[in-house]
């Protein structure tokens, strides 16, 4: 109320001087001088932000420029005037990711460039912002207008953190910017580490933040709006959303044993939407749906083909992607993760999705379709028509295992017209061949040069050249599993190379398999796509490199 009495009396002493005035045009100046301020008074006393109309771009339309010219001159007079004897930098980092400033200007572009701000929150009402959809510099912006001294309304303040966390999620570092950095910015920033850490104590925010910025301080209205607003039970940061993708029979029924543990894990953190899929929806149309949705994660639950199915849709997506191990075997997370999702995968899965730390990864394509571990044809593809669904309700893991001898005992070997990247085509008689992006020593016939990595930008070809003599596959095989344990090969039975794309022909059609589901073409083609997914990783721990 001080404010607009200031502005008010600002308004009549201008009215006064305008009647009193014997130039006509200076008395004109004057009533343009009495209507801003008066205007200005009543925001003040509504405390409306909306004033001068600031577009979701931060510009002011010119009518209204036009119509407040006198109090902006004056606002933009004792900004300047304040900057100059200040010596606050225009910018300050309150902790990793989050800034306090002054208003930007042109001066300052340096700056956010080098503190690589990608999202700038602008509480002021009264300034013009930088025209940063016209900039080209892919920064994220939003007003909140409030008057200079005044404080938002509950339920900008929620949207303006609600902003602040999405950002910052989605691991863009934010600047929140008032006139000066000094009040209505740091209530912002206030509110939004209150609502980040409930329970936390206003004044240690309030001391944290004047440790970096010396001249931040709220007054007294701004104080308890917060702690008004604190005190609602809506207050707070919207939860990330997910979609969690889950497939009943993977693992021979693991969703329905573990989905009590994975909800309860989850919900605290996630507003979560959960799809089963049916024998008729897939897992592939139901993250169509969730993409549709634009959720921050989502998650598949199931084994290597469900995983991939949800894994084909987001691929070149900014989704990140988490993975919970329900199925038989879970090569991938096995491969990622080591020998720790073997023992406990679904606890690990959910430390991985509640921390929400991603690292891209590299997939293959083959046709038109993704793998995110192996496309293979062969020895590997015949274990898998072994090990079909009723196989691996009975038996578990032995099913493959039983696959496996089943194929090298009575497998059929294959002539394969194959181009490697841009070389000359060659003709290859192989019982085995697995083109891995991704494979755990345990997808022995993938360990041509040790275990391949998800990250090179590079697939692993290893094959077995045919032979009519059971004894010279099992040596092949002993080198690839001595591979594997290694990481170097012990002797010239098997062949590998690394390559980013190659062909394979079969004049007959190839029955072939990608992460362990089956199909049939006549030719694949198949390359590598860098970095193309973000996956959610646990936290390291030693030993992890080892990947058993
Ligand atoms: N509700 C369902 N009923 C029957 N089959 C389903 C259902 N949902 C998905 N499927 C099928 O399940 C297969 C994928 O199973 P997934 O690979 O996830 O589990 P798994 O075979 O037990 O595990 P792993 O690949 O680790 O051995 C797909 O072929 C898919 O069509």
């Amino acid at each position: 109320m001080p404010i607009a009495m200031y502005y008010m009396t600002g308004c009549i002493v201008a009215l006064f001087l305008a009647m009193v005035c014997p130039w006509w045009w200076i008395s004109l100046i004057l009533i343009w001088v009495a209507l801003s301020l008066g205007l200005v008074a009543i925001a003040y006393i509504k405390n409306n932000g909306m004033i001068f109309h600031k577009r979701s771009d931060g510009r002011i339309p010119w009518p209204v420029r036009v119509l407040f010219w006198p109090f902006m001159l004056g606002v933009y007079l004792y900004n300047r005037l304040i900057r100059t004897r200040s010596s606050s930098p225009t910018l300050q980092e309150i902790e990793p990711g989050l800034y306090v400033a002054a208003r930007l200007t042109p001066i300052d572009m340096a700056a956010l460039r080098e503190a690589n701000i990608g999202a700038v929150l602008d509480v002021t009402a009264e300034f013009e912002s930088l025209n940063w959809s016209a900039m080209d510099e892919g920064i994220k912006y939003l007003n909140v207008p409030v008057l200079d001294h005044a404080y938002p309304d509950f339920a900008s303040l929620l949207q303006a953190i609600r902003w602040i966390d999405s950002q910052r999620r989605q691991q863009r570092r934010v600047v929140v910017h008032c006139a000066l950095g000094r009040g209505r910015s740091v209530m912002v920033i206030a509110a939004y580490l209150l609502a980040r850490t409930p329970g936390s104590s206003l004044d240690d925010i309030i001391n944290h933040i004047q440790s970096v910025r010396r001249y931040a301080r709220l007054n007294r209205n701004q104080r308890h709006a917060l702690e008004a607003a604190a005190n609602q039970k809506e207050f707070g940061l919207s939860k990330p959303s997910a979609w969690l993708i889950a497939n009943p029979v993977s693992g021979g029924g693991k969703w329905p044993q573990y989905r009590g543990e994975i909800l309860a894990t989850l919900a605290p953190h996630f507003v979560l939407t959960v799809r089963e899929t049916t024998e008729t929806l897939s897992a592939t149309e139901l993250a169509k749906d969730a993409l549709n949705a634009n959720p921050d994660i989502v998650i598949a639950g199931g084994g290597d083909g469900t995983v991939n199915e949800v894994a084909t849709v987001l691929v070149g997506n900014q989704v990140r992607f988490g993975i919970l191990p329900l199925g038989t075997a879970n090569a991938l997370c096995h491969a990622l993760w080591g020998i720790r999702a073997k023992l406990t995968p679904v606890s690990l899965a959910c430390d991985a999705i509640v921390r929400g730390e991603a690292h891209h990864v590299d997939v293959a394509t083959c046709n038109d379709r993704i793998a995110l571990l192996i496309v293979a044809v062969g020895f590997e593809q015949q274990m898998i028509e072994f090990a079909n669904r009723d196989a691996k309700n009975e038996q578990g893991q032995v099913a493959y295992l039983k696959g496996f001898v089943n194929a090298v005992t009575q497998g059929t070997p294959l002539t394969l017209t194959v181009r490697f990247d841009d070389e000359d085509e060659q003709v290859l008689e192989t019982s085995s061949m697995v083109i891995a992006n991704a494979a755990p020593f345990s997808t022995v016939l993938a360990q041509g040069s040790g275990a391949p990595d998800i990250n090179d930008g590079k697939l692993d070809v290893t094959w077995i050249p045919t032979s009519d003599n059971l004894s010279t596959h099992v040596l092949s095989i002993t080198e690839l599993v001595l591979a594997g344990l290694t990481s170097e090969k012990l002797g010239g039975l098997t062949q590998h190379r690394q390559v980013t794309s190659l062909t394979i022909h079969h004049p007959e059609g190839l029955n072939y398999v990608i992460d362990g589901e089956l199909f049939q073409d006549d030719v694949l083609q198949i390359a590598v796509r860098p970095d193309a997914l973000q996956i959610l990783s646990p936290k390291p721990e030693p030993g992890d490199e080892l990947h058993l």
